[in-house]
């Protein structure tokens, strides 16, 4: 087909959709984050660097064409979350993940909820929450939290409702920081988590929440967060905040997530 001077091939249609496709997406999953100013920033230079080059300014070509490779490589580094993330959506949404014997292979069999002791977590969560004291609780999925353990204090305790109540006790020496809980064993108490740096996060949310939903970003983990000032309790679950969920409904929100894989419970 032909337009104007342009000569246009059906391919040329599917390259367009399929880029715009491609911007779309990477663009809905930057979006409300520092990294999008830094995606539309990257997006103008390169921009820029095509309409120099077509202009035929050999220089200016050159000297953007070095800055766009070093800036790929920074790119990398500063998108490490959203590409995990891009990723992680297009491992989960393939049907390969789906079959059961790809399931097995990719290591990504429903996990044991049962083992996962859900409800003494829950009746610990409803605990604190009614003493006013602040907790976050880390439960894992199938992502491996090893670099998390590692900024906190190593347990392996079994875990129980009332070692679980003391270690957030305002009193214990390990009540700072998150409880991660992995396997269904309180892995490790005082750990760090990420903070998330999104500027849609609504200022009223303090470092406990932020960290809770730092932490479901970076990972398919679900975490428990308890306000010490509301006494409320939150969900975090893929970087989305469920906020003020009732006692009676946190066993059943903890078990719809952990066993399903892919599941958006905050939609
Ligand atoms: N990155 C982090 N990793 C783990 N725990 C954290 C992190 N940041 C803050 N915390 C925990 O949150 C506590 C501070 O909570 P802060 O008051 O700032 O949060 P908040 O979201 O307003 O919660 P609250 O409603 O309980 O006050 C710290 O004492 C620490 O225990």
């Amino acid at each position: 087909m032909r337009i104007g001077f342009l000569d246009i091939h059906w391919t040329d249609v599917l390259d367009i959709f399929l880029v715009t496709v491609l911007l779309y997406q990477v663009y809905t999953l930057v979006r409300g984050s520092i990294a999008s100013r830094v995606f539309m920033g990257y997006l103008f230079v390169y921009f820029f660097y095509l309409v120099v080059r077509g202009l035929g300014l050999g220089l200016m070509t050159a000297i953007l064409q070095y800055f766009m490779g070093v800036g790929a490589v920074a790119l990398i580094v500063i998108f490490q979350q959203e590409i995990r993330r891009f990723l992680l959506i297009i491992g989960k949404s393939t049907i390969y993940t789906n079959n059961g014997i790809m399931k097995r292979i990719l290591g990504n069999a429903v996990i044991d909820v049962k083992s996962q002791n859900l409800k003494e977590i829950v009746e610990a969560s409803k605990a604190v929450a009614a003493s006013f004291t602040g907790a976050l609780i880390v439960i894992n999925k199938k992502d491996d939290l090893g670099k998390y353990i590692e900024t906190g204090d190593i347990l392996d305790a079994k875990l129980s409702k009332p070692l679980l109540v003391s270690l957030f006790n305002q009193y214990s020496e390990l009540h700072d920081g998150a409880v991660l809980v992995i396997d269904g064993r309180i892995k490790a108490a005082r750990c760090v988590l990420p903070v998330a740096d999104g500027i849609d996060i609504s200022s009223s949310l303090g470092f406990r929440h932020r960290a809770a939903i730092g932490m479901s970003e970076a990972t398919d983990a679900i975490v428990i967060v308890i306000s010490e000032q509301t006494g409320k309790i939150s969900l975090a679950i893929e970087g989305e905040l469920i906020s003020n969920v009732p006692g009676s409904e946190l066993f059943n929100r903890l078990t719809e997530y952990l066993s399903s894989d892919m599941k958006q419970m905050a939609e």
